[in-house]
Order: C-alpha cells, then sequence, then structure tokens
C-alpha cells in the first residue's frame, strides 16, 4: 500500500489542484487514464476553438460582398487544418508534466476503489486522507458501429470526409456542424426535434436557427432509421424513408458520467438520479474526505466551472476557506456562426420559476461598429427584476457576443443593477456600446412596467 497526502482520480482540470498541492510539499497520487489535460485541450474546448479559428475566417470572405468586395475562397487546406489541431493536441500531454513538481506521482491507468479509503490503479493499492474524484463525462454511446462522437475526431487522422452527418442539436452539434461545413465538407446536420440550441432562450434560438441554417444544411424532425457502414461510407435511411450516402456520421447527443469505471459499489458514495456522484455543498461525497468536483459532479458541464471549482476546493483543502462555493451566476458560449453568449434565466425559465420580470430586446444596430458588420440580426436581451433593476438573464446574439457579454458579467457580480450598465461611459464607437442602448431601452421598459400597474 503506498500512502500520500492526497489521491486525484482524473487529470484534467484537476491537474491544477496536483501541481499547487505538490508545490506546497504534499505528496499526490494523480492517476489518469488517457492523456493528461483532460477534455479540454485533448478532445474539447481548445481543438474545437482552434478548428472555429477557420471556420469564422472562410465565412467572413465568403461574406465579403456585404462590403461590396468581391473575393473567392480559392482553397481551404483541410489536411494542414488537422495537422495544425493534431500538433497542438499531441503536444499537451508533455506540457501537463511540465507542471508538476517531484512530489506528485503520475498513475496511468484506471483508477478504482477497493473501498471508501483506498484506490486502485494498476494492481497498486494507494491511500490517503483527501481524495478527489475529478473523472469528467465521456460522449453518450453511440448507437451505430463505426460513427463517431467528437472524441474521435480529436485528432483527426482518419482520412478527412467529403461528406459528414453529425446528429444533435446541441452546443457540440451547431459548434462542429458549423466548422464542417465551413470548410467544404459536405454536411448534413439531423435535429430531433424543430430547434437548434434548445437551452438558450426561446428568441434567441429562433435567431439562431433562422441565421445558421442559411449556412448549414439542418433537417429538423428526423431520426435515422438504419445505417449501414459499407465501403468507407455509411448508407442512412432517415425515418421519413430519405436515403443517402455519406462519408462519416458523427453524434453529439449529450455526455454522460464516467462513474460507472470507479467500482463505487465498494464505497459508500452513492450517485444521483443522473448517474453523476452526489454531493453536498463543500464538494464532499457521501464519505468524509472523499470530493468531487467539475464535469464528474454532472452540475455544470462547463470547463470554466470546473476550474473554478478545482480552484476553490484546493483552498478548502490546503488553504483557510471554510465557505461553500456558491455560483452567483453560470454563464455560457456557443461559439458557432452566429455566436450566442447567455448568463442567468432564460424568459421560459423565469415563467416556470412564476418570476415577477420584464423582458428588454435590442438590436445593436445603434452602435457604428455594429453596422460596419453589415449584419442585422445581433441582438441583446434582458430578463429583469422590475422592482429591483436587477438582471436576471442576459442572452446575447451576434459577433464576439462570448466577448460583449462580460461587461453584462461585471455587473451582474459587483451590483447587480441595470442601471449602472445605463449608467458606465462607453467607447464610442466600440462594439459594446451596443449595451447602451440595451440598457436605456431595458430601463424605459422596467419605468412602462412600473406606470402600467400604477392604474
Ligand atoms: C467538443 C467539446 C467542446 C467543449 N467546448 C467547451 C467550451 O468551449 N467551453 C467550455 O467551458 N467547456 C467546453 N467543453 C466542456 C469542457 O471540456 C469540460 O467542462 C471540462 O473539460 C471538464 O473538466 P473536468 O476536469 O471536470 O473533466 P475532464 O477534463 O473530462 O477530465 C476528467 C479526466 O478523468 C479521466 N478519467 C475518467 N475516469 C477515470 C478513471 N476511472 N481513472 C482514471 N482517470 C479517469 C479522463 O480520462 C479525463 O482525463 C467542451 C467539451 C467538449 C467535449
Ligand atoms: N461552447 C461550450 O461551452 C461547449 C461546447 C461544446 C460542449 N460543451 C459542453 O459539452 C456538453 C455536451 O455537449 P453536447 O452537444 O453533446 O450536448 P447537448 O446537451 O448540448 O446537446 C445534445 C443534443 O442531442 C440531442 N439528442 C439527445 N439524445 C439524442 C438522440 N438519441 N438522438 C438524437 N438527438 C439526441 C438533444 O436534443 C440535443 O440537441 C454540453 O452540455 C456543454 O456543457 C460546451
Amino acid at each position: 500500500m503506498q500512502n500520500f497526502d492526497l489521491i486525484i482520480i482524473g487529470a484534467g482540470r484537476a491537474s491544477n489542484i496536483a501541481a499547487k498541492a505538490g508545490k506546497l510539499g504534499k505528496k499526490v497520487a494523480l492517476i489518469e487514464k488517457s492523456t493528461l489535460g483532460g477534455t479540454c485541450p485533448n478532445r474539447g474546448c481548445v481543438p474545437s476553438k482552434l478548428l472555429i479559428g477557420y471556420a469564422q475566417k472562410i465565412r467572413e470572405i465568403k461574406d465579403s460582398k456585404k462590403h461590396f468586395i468581391r473575393a473567392i475562397v480559392d482553397n481551404i487546406d483541410q489536411e494542414e487544418i488537422f495537422k495544425r489541431t493534431n500538433e497542438y493536441i499531441y503536444s499537451v500531454e508533455e506540457n501537463y508534466k511540465k507542471k508538476f513538481n517531484e512530489n506528485v506521482t503520475i498513475f496511468k491507468g484506471e483508477g478504482s476503489f477497493l473501498d471508501d479509503k483506498i484506490v486502485e490503479v494498476n494492481n497498486t493499492k494507494l491511500t490517503a486522507p483527501k481524495i478527489i474524484v475529478a473523472t469528467g463525462t465521456r460522449p453518450a454511446k453511440v448507437p451505430l458501429e463505426n460513427a463517431w462522437t467528437s472524441d474521435d475526431i480529436f485528432p483527426l487522422i482518419k482520412e478527412i470526409p467529403e461528406s459528414i452527418t453529425i446528429v444533435g442539436g446541441g452546443f457540440i452539434a451547431c459548434e462542429l456542424a458549423n466548422f464542417f461545413d465551413a470548410i467544404g465538407v459536405e454536411t448534413t446536420q439531423l435535429v430531433r426535434g424543430d430547434t437548434l440550441l434548445e437551452n438558450e432562450d426561446e428568441e434567441i434560438s429562433e435567431i439562431f436557427k433562422e441565421q445558421y441554417c442559411k449556412n448549414v444544411n439542418v433537417k429538423f424532425n428526423i431520426s435515422i432509421k438504419n445505417a449501414l457502414y459499407k465501403n468507407n461510407s455509411f448508407e442512412i435511411e432517415l425515418d421519413n424513408d430519405e436515403t443517402y450516402k455519406n462519408d462519416a456520421l458523427l453524434f453529439a447527443i449529450g455526455r454522460v458520467s464516467n462513474a460507472d469505471t470507479l467500482k463505487l459499489e465498494n464505497t459508500n458514495i452513492k450517485l444521483n438520479e443522473k448517474g453523476f456522484i452526489r454531493r453536498d455543498e463543500f464538494f464532499q461525497t457521501d464519505v468524509e474526505g472523499v470530493y468531487v468536483v467539475g464535469d464528474a459532479s454532472g452540475e455544470h458541464m462547463l470547463q470554466h466551472a470546473a476550474a473554478f471549482e478545482m480552484n476553490h476546493l484546493f483552498k478548502m483543502l490546503f488553504e483557510d476557506e471554510k465557505e461553500p462555493l456558491k455560483f452567483k451566476y453560470m454563464p455560457h458560449a456557443v461559439f458557432s456562426h452566429p455566436e450566442v453568449a447567455s448568463v442567468g434565466l432564460t424568459e421560459k425559465k423565469a415563467k416556470e420559476q412564476n418570476i415577477k420580470y420584464v423582458t428588454s430586446t435590442t438590436s445593436w444596430l445603434a452602435s457604428a461598429k455594429a453596422q460596419a458588420l453589415k449584419i442585422k440580426y445581433p441582438r441583446t436581451k434582458f430578463i429583469l427584476n422590475p422592482d429591483t433593476y436587477e438582471i436576471l438573464g442576459c442572452h446575447l446574439i451576434g459577433y464576439e457576443s462570448a466577448t460583449m457579454i462580460h461587461q453584462v458579467l461585471a455587473i451582474m457580480h459587483l451590483q447587480n443593477d441595470i442601471r449602472n450598465l445605463k449608467e458606465m461611459l462607453y467607447i464610442h464607437p466600440a462594439l459594446s456600446e451596443a449595451l447602451l442602448p440595451a440598457a436605456v431601452q431595458a430601463v424605459k421598459a422596467i419605468h412602462e412596467y412600473k406606470e402600467s400597474k400604477k392604474i
């Protein structure tokens, strides 16, 4: 039995805890069954955003006629795009290794529990007073042989397909289908319902659908009845009896817990109804001294949330943090075309929760920089508490929405009052100045609401 101060199962974001604890002189066992760094740098956020950079450039060139420029995309070197992205992925493991000092022992293998306090990896038994489970998620099982998930394209080492079908209408499907379509791979997206990005505010997802479908061929209310893999391609039969051939078929239909790899039946650790590990507000599982953080908890499934949680857990374990982490707000963005960013309640959620609210939706076009983009759809939508002026939700669609929303986030975090967004000074005519008329309009909407209630 090997003794440590800390055992960590899963070297994704939790690598940072291992590195920092090692620097404090703690003896750390870091167990990873795949590549150090986890999903984000190896097969998630980073490589997918590297790909989106290419897509964005191509879309801009193709759209240049709006600026009275005749330009054509003469050649897209797809191989180079994947080669460069793969090179980044291949560098991750070595870069992560450099983070750790001699106090951190890396065990490459699948970790599992023998009991509440003993973890086994490669037939070696380890124990520590503190154990962190940070095992993340994996793609939901693909129902057809030879079909891909996002894991299969990071890195893409097989031949680049000439045509691809992508199933799903969520984050991954809308980011990847946009990329494949932009680089010239014939792309079909299959969505079982009639919306894309179904968890976004309805007004925003409708605009997204209208704009996105101008580029990507999306079939709605459809499922695959059958898909036969023959001679390196799929013969796809849809449930409306339509048939067609595509080189690749990729499913992006959600992600599932890795808890089933941990032999939790040997412990008192319990799962919730979704199969994710149950925890209290201090990240502690049903076993004292065993914690679960990041995607493994199934709560947010976002890199910034995982990183924030891990940072807080480190402070709880090795510094003097006594308070639980309470996320005031959890923003996210979908890096597709168009780009969407959101924080807080959607109108639907506000309605469901019976919350008193006022909405205000404003075009960005009052800003000269927004006009210069020559796109008409960008919008800001606020959901507001009319009594307190609090921003309950903010939803953006348009160029650099993910960047734009940080200004709103800052206000929400500091002193959440829409009037602060209205009173601040903006650089004229920066794109973010588009938030000024949105804030003015939002405050007006609250005043009109208050007036209407006086009668
Ligand atoms: C295609 C894609 C794009 C994404 N884009 C974004 C984005 O733009 N922005 C964003 O915020 N989020 C994005 N995400 C989500 C983000 O990647 C995750 O939220 C984040 O990586 C979670 O970190 P984690 O450390 O909790 O889990 P992970 O990074 O998944 O790490 C868990 C690690 O545990 C290992 N493991 C699992 N079980 C065991 C075991 N039994 N023994 C040993 N090791 C084990 C795994 O191999 C893995 O390395 C994206 C995800 C995907 C798939
Ligand atoms: N920009 C980002 O922050 C980013 C990008 C990619 C992924 N992620 C994270 O990764 C997670 C997983 O992404 P995802 O796109 O796989 O999940 P998702 O939950 O966003 O979307 C899943 C989609 O698949 C559909 N679906 C589910 N089961 C299906 C089935 N059997 N047949 C057909 N369609 C089905 C759903 O209706 C939905 O449209 C996200 O929830 C997100 O947290 C974040």
